[in-house]
């Protein structure tokens, strides 16, 4: 029977969002992340592939706005929900979507598309490049210490209901946002999945806990929901805090934040799995090695319309740089830019005859983009072409950033 992709009917995402389930794996979300997902989901831009009442195939993507270098959020589809039926794999399936979606999100004006990937190998061949990393920590609290910085004992910390505390948490996100590339504007409905804690998925961990930090004037600085997850050996309590997220506006209320945690009765590990690979925390503690820093793919960038997501950011230095793009997936972006940017933050890109200085895939791009990964280190594995010498370190100081891209959570 042929396939057909269509978008997808709000009276169809039961049966849909089942197919995905399957294609994971067949483990059932629970009722509170599906109601959740089914709220998010925006059915305008969301496909399935269907064979008769069958789904085998679906793709989304989210309405973002995405912090990039120099504060600016820009429009930007978020791409999930990606998932072939194990009958349909290794056909065609997952390629027809994705050129359907590019094709769409080039169409909807958004110069940009990210994703997280469950597989890195899988999105490279559409265009995406992997731009930020995440880091994992496992501290020994027992032997790291923190030297926190002046200012933290004047820090008020108050334990505060998640759900309750939720606003002033987000206020604080909001004043993140723009400081940290690679973090989306929380739309609305996205601040539930913080706190959506279902209690299956505790892993014998306590429910969410949020501790507040608040300055002399009452103001919320930060805040850090975390679990704690109680544990018994031979020679007494061995329990663990598992922090879900830590987000501060300075550094006496990140370092009181991560004080608290650190100081947990009973607990002698902290963990941590989705933290900046440049977290303030890798200078407070006494000893990075039994912190246990990890690093793995985060964020992939894929450039749609590559003129405006290049012209959308900013650049930590003056460029001028011809660069010869390779992208035979969207073939809109193939062929030669001329970049030119001032320090102050203004940036032109418009298509020019002259000689190339750089050559290099719209890979690559999506990598450097959010200012983590230099374009010198990318020539250095054979990614990027000097044509011009003294172009390449022009342009990789240009499109570096001094803030690590990150993305704070999942989509
Ligand atoms: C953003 C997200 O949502 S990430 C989540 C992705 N989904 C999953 O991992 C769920 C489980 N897996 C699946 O559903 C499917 O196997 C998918 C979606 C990964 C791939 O779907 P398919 O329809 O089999 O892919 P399709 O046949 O279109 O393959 C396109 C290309 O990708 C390659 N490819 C597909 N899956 C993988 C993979 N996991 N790793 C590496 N390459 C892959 C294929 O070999 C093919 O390469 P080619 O063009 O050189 O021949």
């Amino acid at each position: 029977m042929d396939l057909e992709m269509r978008v997808l009917q709000q009276a169809e995402w039961d049966v849909w969002f089942d197919h995905l389930e399957l294609a994971f794996g067949g483990v059932a979300e629970p009722p509170e992340g599906r109601t959740l997902f089914r709220a998010l989901t925006e059915p305008d831009r969301a496909l399935g592939v269907w064979q008769g009442e069958t789904c085998v195939g679906s793709a989304a993507a989210f309405s973002f706005r995405l912090s990039v270098p120099g504060g600016a959020l820009v429009p930007t589809a978020a791409v999930s929900f990606v998932g072939v039926a194990p009958t349909h794999r290794r056909r065609g399936v997952l390629g027809s979507l994705m050129r359907r979606q590019l094709d769409d999100v080039r169409a909807a004006g958004e110069p940009l598309a990210v994703l997280t990937a469950s597989d890195p190998a899988i999105y490279g061949r559409f265009g995406y490049g992997l731009a930020s990393y995440s880091m994992s920590l496992e501290i020994d609290t027992t032997r790291v210490r923190l030297e926190v910085p002046p200012g933290t004992d004047e820090v008020r910390l108050r334990l505060a209901d998640p759900e309750e505390s939720l606003a002033a948490c987000e206020r604080v996100y909001a004043g993140l946002v723009t400081r940290r590339p690679g973090a989306p504007a929380r739309q609305p409905g996205w601040e539930r999945m913080a706190v959506t804690d279902p209690p299956g998925e505790r892993g014998g961990a306590s429910p969410l806990m949020c501790v507040v930090a608040e300055r002399a004037d009452g103001e919320v600085a930060g805040y850090a929901r975390y679990r704690v997850k109680p544990d018994w050996n031979a020679s007494g309590s061995d329990g663990t805090v598992l922090v879900e997220v830590l987000d501060a506006l300075d550094p006496a209320a990140t370092a009181a934040l991560w004080r608290y945690l650190f100081s947990i009765d009973l607990t002698w590990t902290v963990r941590a799995a989705k933290r900046p690979v440049d977290d303030p925390l890798l200078h407070l503690v006494s000893d990075v090695r039994r912190s246990k820093p990890a690093t793995r793919d985060s964020l992939h960038v894929r450039l749609v319309d590559l003129p405006a997501a290049l012209e959308a950011r900013s650049y930590g230095s003056a460029v001028d740089v011809v660069v010869e793009v390779e992208d035979a997936f969207c073939p809109w972006n193939e062929g030669r830019w001329r970049l030119v940017a001032d320090a102050d933050g203004t940036a032109r890109c418009t298509r020019t005859a002259d000689p190339a200085d750089l050559e290099l895939s719209v890979r690559e791009l999506g990598s450097a983009y959010l200012g983590g990964i230099t374009l010198a280190s990318l020539a250095a594995a054979g990614r990027v072409r000097e044509l011009r010498p003294g172009t390449l370190a022009q342009a990789s100081r240009a499109f570096a950033g001094d803030v690590a891209p990150w993305l704070p959570h999942g989509f």
